[in-house]
């Protein structure tokens, strides 16, 4: 696909013939038929009016930043470029089209529909991934009215989620720190199917890690991540459950013949440590079991979920009898995940026990074993484990991440602001949804430390904004040219 930089936002090529290699959106359910009854009544109208040609241009743009916040992320622009690419009614849409309008319609619009692709539709976007703010365009979409009102509730429902969420993710990502794994694990309570496919994607583009969305880990190849969860350990009685207790050496030199009483001896002797002895006794059964057995599965990534009975008499002391069977045998366990109680508190004790064993033991590195959090986490909940101090160094997010609790809907328009070179105005008492119209050039002035100052829009024909003062403004970079420093690089928050 060709891309050229014009008028401050980026040219996307769409005509069919060299888009050969796009491939369709990746849902499927993406098709024309994707919009608004009304879009076709009003494609009819146009059409019997003689006007479907007519050149039209309209701006793609929201009027609030989401969450309360300063600046929104834009995203959901593959998925539009992937959508016109391929835009053509089939027979079978075009009969259903035929069969929701009145039968007064003539029947030669049906021919109409039938010949209309994307060939004459151009598209000037911001780059994906970028900081924006309200009002300025991230879109603009010439062509025949017809054709982009066919376009416009599609491209307002891909952009519209895509770019809330990944907000969403970012304004996560901010709160946590750089330092931090961020893993999504929404998908059982994302909206739908494509609700939790869409997550994983752009939560990812936002500045998350992984994803536990296997579906979205083959789709965009991003780092799949998981632990286990409550009901594999409930699900075990007793170590004398497990059948088969071998298990080799790292290096293959040798094999423990019976791992489960490795285990036991290790959790002995931390029951008779000075220090770990005083924090529990018996620990739970079913639950070494579970983690033996897991030890056993993945030695080489093991990794317990430490909260289903109790996490400092039971949980954290089984965990570790594990990890250092396992280190015996030259395995280094990942880590624990936390998942009910105060996160912060727990996460300091949990510290605190593997920094004793790492001491006692002298089993190097030990006291750095990753704590994995989870449990209905936002960015309030992050903020307030911060303010705490807390030891976690990974977090699992998923409701309040996906399903975007805390704002719904970013409000992302679409609107008319010139046909035949005239300008268009949508005039209203609320003075936030009156329209700008014309053509727009749209620039970001960058100050003297290479920050963004301001968004400016001017008209096409407008000249472009002087600096005044070269010491105050370093040099003006059209929007699009590139994209904000330390937001992203390749279209990704990192
Ligand atoms: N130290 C903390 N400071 C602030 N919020 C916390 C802290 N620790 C945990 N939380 C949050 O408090 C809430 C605890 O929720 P709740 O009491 O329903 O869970 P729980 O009883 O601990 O676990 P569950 O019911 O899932 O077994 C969660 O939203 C969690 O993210
Ligand atoms: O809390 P979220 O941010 O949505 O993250 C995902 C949650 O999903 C899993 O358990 P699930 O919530 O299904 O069970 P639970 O309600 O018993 O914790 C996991 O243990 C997390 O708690
Ligand atoms: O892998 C996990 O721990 C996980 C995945 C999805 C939801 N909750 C937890
Ligand atoms: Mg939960």
């Amino acid at each position: 696909m060709a891309a050229a930089v014009a008028n401050g936002l980026k040219k996307e090529q769409t005509r069919p013939n060299k888009c050969a290699v796009i491939s369709g959106p990746t849902n499927p359910m993406v098709t024309p038929l994707l919009t608004d009854l009304y879009q076709f009544t009003m494609a009819y109208s146009y059409w019997k009016a003689g006007k479907h040609d007519e050149r039209a241009v309209f701006d793609l743009y929201f009027r609030k930043n989401p969450f309360g916040g300063e600046y929104t992320i834009f995203a959901g622009l593959e998925e539009c470029i992937k959508f016109i690419a391929h835009f053509k009614l089939t027979e079978d849409e075009i009969a259903f089209i035929r069969s929701s309008l009145p039968p007064t319609c003539e029947g030669a619009f049906y021919g109409y529909l039938r010949g209309i692709n994307c060939s004459d539709v151009e598209i000037y976007s911001i780059p994906e991934g970028s900081v924006v703010f309200p009002k300025v365009p991230l879109m603009r979409i010439e062509g025949p009215i017809a054709v982009v009102q066919l376009l416009e509730t599609a491209f307002v429902n891909l952009i519209n989620y895509a770019s809330l969420v990944t907000t969403n993710a970012a304004r996560h990502r901010f709160v946590a720190g750089k330092s931090k794994l961020l893993l999504e694990f929404g998908l059982r309570r994302a909206q739908g199917p494509d609700g939790g496919i869409s997550a994983s994607k752009y939560c990812y583009m936002g500045g998350f890690d992984a994803t536990s969305n296997v579906a979205a880990g083959k789709l965009f190849g991003i780092p799949l991540r998981g632990t286990h969860s409550h009901a594999f350990v409930s699900s075990f009685l007793s170590p004398d459950e497990i059948t088969d207790k071998s298990l080799k050496h790292h290096d293959g030199s040798s094999v423990c013949k019976d791992f489960v009483s490795l285990v036991k001896t290790w959790l002995n002797k931390l029951k008779g440590s000075r220090i770990l002895g005083g924090i529990f006794s018996e620990t739970n059964q079913s639950e070494l079991a579970a983690f033996t057995s897991y030890g056993l599965a993945f030695p080489g990534s093991f990794l317990a979920l430490v909260d289903t009975y109790d996490v400092m008499r039971s949980g954290v002391p089984n965990f570790c009898a594990v990890a250092l069977a396992l280190n015996d045998l030259g395995y280094r366990a990942v880590g624990i995940r936390l998942d009910s109680g105060d996160l912060a508190y727990q996460s300091c004790e949990a510290r605190k026990f593997f920094q004793t064993i790492e001491k006692e033991f002298g089993v190097s590195g030990f006291g750095k074993m990753s704590i994995t959090a989870s449990n209905d986490l936002n960015e309030e909940t992050l903020d307030a484990l911060n303010k705490q101090g807390h030891e976690v160094d990974s977090f699992g997010i998923g409701t309040h991440l996906v399903t975007c609790y805390a704002q719904p809907s970013l409000g992302v328009v679409f609107k008319l602001v010139e046909i035949n070179n005239q300008p268009r105005i949508k005039l209203s008492e609320d003075v936030t949804k009156v329209s700008i119209p014309c053509k727009k050039r749209c620039f970001r002035l960058y100050g003297k430390e290479g920050y963004p100052l301001v968004d400016i829009m001017a008209g096409e024909n407008e000249p472009p904004p002087k600096i005044k003062n070269e010491k105050t403004y370093l040099p003006l970079r059209r929007l699009g040219n590139d994209v904000l420093n330390n937001w992203s690089k390749c279209g990704r928050i990192t």
